[in-house]
C-alpha cells in the first residue's frame, strides 16, 4: 500500500456548475481512503470513474495517454482538469508506477516500440504489435513491470478474455503479495470485481462509497442473466 487517501480540494474549486465538478461522484467527493491493495472502482458508464482515475493518473505525474513518469509521449494525452484539485496522501510515497487505458494501449504500445533498446526483451522477447492485444497487455505485467509501483487501470477487461481475465487474476495476486505494488482499476467485469480483498468503491449514489462484490450491479446482472437467461431475453426483447 502507497497510496492512501485521496482528497478534493474543494476550498481550491472556483466553479462547481463546471466539469469535472458536474459529476455528481466528483461534485459530493471530499476524500477517499484506500486500505487495499486492489481498489476497484465501479459504476455506471458516465459515473466519474475514469474521470477521477486520470485526475489521480495526473497528479502522480504519469501520462495520461497511458503510461509512466518516463512515458511522455504526446499521442492523445487528455487534460484532466481534476488533477490540480486533488491531494494524495502516500505512506510511503512511490514515483514508480503507470496509468493504462485499454482505448489508447496501441499508442502506449508504439510508443514502446520507439523507444526500445533490449529487442523486446521487457516484453517477453516479441514486439507488442506482433502480439494481440490480450497477449500484449498481459506480456507488459509479466515482463515489464516490478514492485513498489502504482498503477491505475482503466477497463483492463476490454483487452482480455474470461480465460484471460482470470490469469490477470493471478498477476494481480503476485504482483500485490510478492511485489508490493497497489492498484486502483475501473472495470465493468464481474470476474475481476471478484478478487478477494479488494475495496470496491461504487460511484452509482451521491457519494462514492465502498460496496460488496454481491452488491454490484455487474454481479447481479450478469448472475440474473447467466442463471435466467431465456426468462431475462424474453422480459428485454419482447414487448
Ligand atoms: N472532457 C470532458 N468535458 C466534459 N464532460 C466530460 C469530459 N469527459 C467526460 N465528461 C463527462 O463526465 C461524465 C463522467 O465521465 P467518465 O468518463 O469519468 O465516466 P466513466 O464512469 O469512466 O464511464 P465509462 O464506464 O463509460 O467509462 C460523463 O457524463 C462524461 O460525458
Amino acid at each position: 500500500m502507497f497510496l492512501n487517501r485521496i482528497s478534493l480540494m474543494k476550498q481550491d474549486v472556483e466553479d462547481f456548475g463546471e466539469y469535472p465538478f458536474t459529476v455528481p461522484s466528483i461534485n459530493s467527493l471530499e476524500q477517499l481512503d484506500l486500505s487495499n491493495a486492489v481498489t476497484f472502482f465501479v459504476g455506471e458508464n458516465g459515473s466519474g470513474k475514469s474521470t477521477l482515475l486520470e485526475g489521480i493518473a495526473d497528479k502522480c505525474g504519469f501520462n495520461t495517454a497511458g503510461g509512466g513518469r518516463n512515458n511522455m509521449y504526446r499521442v492523445h494525452a487528455s487534460e484532466s482538469v481534476l488533477g490540480d484539485y486533488l491531494r494524495l496522501s502516500w505512506m510511503p510515497k512511490v514515483t514508480n508506477g503507470f496509468f493504462m487505458r485499454a482505448e489508447s494501449f496501441y499508442h502506449f504500445a508504439t510508443h514502446l516500440e520507439d523507444v526500445d533498446e533490449d529487442g523486446f526483451q521487457s516484453y517477453g522477447g516479441r514486439s507488442l504489435h506482433k502480439q494481440s492485444h490480450g497477449e500484449s497487455f498481459l506480456s507488459l505485467f509479466l515482463n515489464r513491470f516490478n514492485g513498489r509501483a502504482l498503477y491505475l487501470l482503466d477497463e483492463p477487461e476490454a483487452a482480455l478474455s474470461p480465460q484471460r481475465q482470470l490469469t490477470f487474476l493471478r498477476i494481480l495476486k503476485d504482483m500485490t503479495a510478492e511485489e508490493d505494488c497497489q492498484f486502483i482499476i475501473a472495470t465493468h467485469s464481474p470476474i475481476l470485481l471478484g478478487y478477494p480483498d479488494a475495496k470496491i468503491l461504487s460511484f452509482d449514489g451521491d457519494f462514492i462509497e465502498e460496496i460488496d462484490y454481491e452488491e454490484t450491479d455487474h454481479y447481479r446482472i450478469t448472475k440474473y442473466f447467466l442463471d435466467h437467461r431465456e426468462k431475462f431475453l424474453k422480459e428485454i426483447l419482447e414487448d
